[in-house]
């Protein structure tokens, strides 16, 4: 079994966590990440690697069939079925991620020579010794206004002192999700003006047991109550500010040094990267199933389904899940080698699932509010088999049974319901699925400058010559 380390300072509600295994508010998740790489030992999550002789997580493959990819899939999938979609970063992406920038190593030896070298080495670590990574890429919100060169220094992660042996960084990135659990953070900075280019544009990943790195938790959403809290008793990943004051960085993690044009590509290296998308689409995937399964059984449970309205949303839910499922499909079918053998997904579908899920999740929750409506505030404080008077118990169950549901299912369900719509862990979901992979209206226009237009051109260019032929034959 892997043990999880977890990161040196931890902090929650101003105080120090020493122990994540027993602490209330990290203990169910420590629990659920404990299973969760316990499964990497067989397949289809793991795979055994010739050279190491031991299972590795399959986000490490590197296909050259699409067959190899689809090995991935299945690996992508019952990860993410075993949390239901809702623990997102610990920590196949981020393994998915190490992977491309590993394939890709050579094109940023031009940035630092050692680049394929240290990857290499880091790839080989990670997938080894199982350490559980995550990312900090964005700068605390102080005003985002100003100009780089304007923001007060201390705001931006810089480099303070730097030795024959490493760097001394100082500053803050917000937000790393999963930063207690983990072994190492990648950070990055992608500031792509050369003035900053010296103190500011550094891609490094350092490790949560350095001296001087501080992790700033939220508020737990966690709770320990299975049955009244199932999700928020297992799937409270956390989202954490990562604070360095005087943290050291090794010469071999830091892949870029002030470089601002390769740490600008080492970023849309990591929000173009197909495999590590691959995983979100799935991981998505498998949350917009979770949520179109609750909701459908919600309506059944009160019967609302025979009405028109409620048919049209719980059907759009459906649309969501094969829309999703379709580009995945797509992006496999349209898969090709790359010149540097590898076999990847098509990138244009992803991309398209990148942007769509921004508003996707959003809405599914929507219509869950919609078609639960009182039933999630009808639910009693407790189980109503914890009620200490037997009569009123007895009672309770005949008003909270379901049209074709005991009370007890039927409350059963619409707790989890009400985790998704209505409690803060759901809201922090609505909200991640909006943010974590940036700010929704730039990854559009990142969208929109990428998009292969010429073959748009072309239809054109062919309706204006068929226009020209027939004022030529009119003449
Ligand atoms: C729950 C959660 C988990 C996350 N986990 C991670 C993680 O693990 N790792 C990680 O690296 N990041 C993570 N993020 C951070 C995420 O990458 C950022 O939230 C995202 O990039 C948006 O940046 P921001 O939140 O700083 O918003 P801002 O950039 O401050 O934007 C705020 C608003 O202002 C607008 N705006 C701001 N600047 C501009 C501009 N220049 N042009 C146009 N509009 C602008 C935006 O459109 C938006 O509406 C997470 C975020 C959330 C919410």
């Amino acid at each position: 079994m892997t043990a999880i380390k977890g990161a040196g300072h931890v902090w929650l509600d101003g105080k120090q966590v020493t122990n994540l295994a027993e602490h209330a508010a990290f203990k169910g998740t420590f629990q659920t990440i404990q299973e969760l790489l316990a499964r990497i030992d067989d397949e289809p999550v793991g795979y055994k690697d010739a050279k190491l002789g031991k299972y590795v997580h399959q986000a490490f493959s590197i296909p050259t069939t699409k067959e190899q990819l689809l090995e991935k899939r299945a690996a992508f999938e019952a990860w993410s079925i075993q949390s239901f979609g809702m623990m997102s970063r610990l920590s196949d992406y981020a393994y998915a991620l190490i992977t491309g920038y590993y394939i890709d190593r050579e094109q940023f030896a031009q940035y630092d020579a050692t680049f394929p070298q240290k990857i290499e080495r880091y790839y080989e670590q990670l997938k080894s010794e199982r350490r559980l990574l995550t990312t900090a890429i964005a700068d605390p919100q102080i005003d985002r206004s100003k100009p780089l060169t304007e923001r007060p220094e201390h705001a931006l992660l810089h480099v303070v002192e730097e030795t024959t042996d490493g760097i001394y960084v100082s500053g803050a990135k917000m937000i790393a999700t999963g930063a207690p659990y983990v072994d190492d953070i990648l950070v990055n900075t992608p500031y792509s003006k050369a003035e900053e280019q010296e103190k500011f544009a550094n891609f490094f990943i350092v490790s949560t047991q350095s001296p001087g790195l501080e992790i700033i938790c939220r508020k737990s959403h966690a709770a320990q109550d299975l049955a009244l809290y199932p999700l928020a008793s297992q799937f409270d990943e956390m989202d954490a500010v990562v604070v360095f004051n005087r943290v050291f960085i090794p010469n071999d993690r830091i892949f870029i040094r002030g470089n601002a044009e390769g740490v600008v590509k080492a970023h849309r290296h990591q929000q173009l990267n197909e495999l590590a998308h691959y995983q979100t689409v799935i991981r998505l995937l498998t949350k917009l199933k979770f949520v179109a399964g609750v909701t459908t059984a919600v309506a059944e449970s009160i019967r609302v389904t025979e009405f028109l309205n409620v048919q049209q949303k719980v059907g759009e839910l459906y649309m969501q899940v094969d829309t999703i499922e379709a580009l995945l499909h797509t992006s496999e079918t349209n898969g090709f080698v790359q010149e540097n053998g590898v076999f990847t997904p098509s990138a244009v579908q992803l991309q398209v699932v990148r942007n769509l899920g921004t508003s996707y999740y959003s809405r599914a929750i929507s219509i869950l509010k919609e078609i639960g409506a009182g039933g999630f505030t009808q639910l009693p404080s407790t189980l109503i088999e914890r009620f200490e008077d037997e009569a009123l118990q007895k009672q309770l169950e005949t008003y909270y049974v379901g049209a074709a549901s005991s009370a007890k299912q039927k409350t059963a369900l619409f707790r989890i319901g009400w985790e998704l719509v209505g409690s803060e862990l759901g809201s922090r979901h609505d909200l991640y699925e909006r943010f974590y992979t940036g700010d929704p209206f730039r990854i559009q226009s990142l969208f929109f400058e990428n998009y292969d237009k010429l073959p748009l051109d072309d239809y054109l260019d062919t309706f204006l010559t068929k226009i020209q032929q027939r004022e030529e034959l009119l003449l």
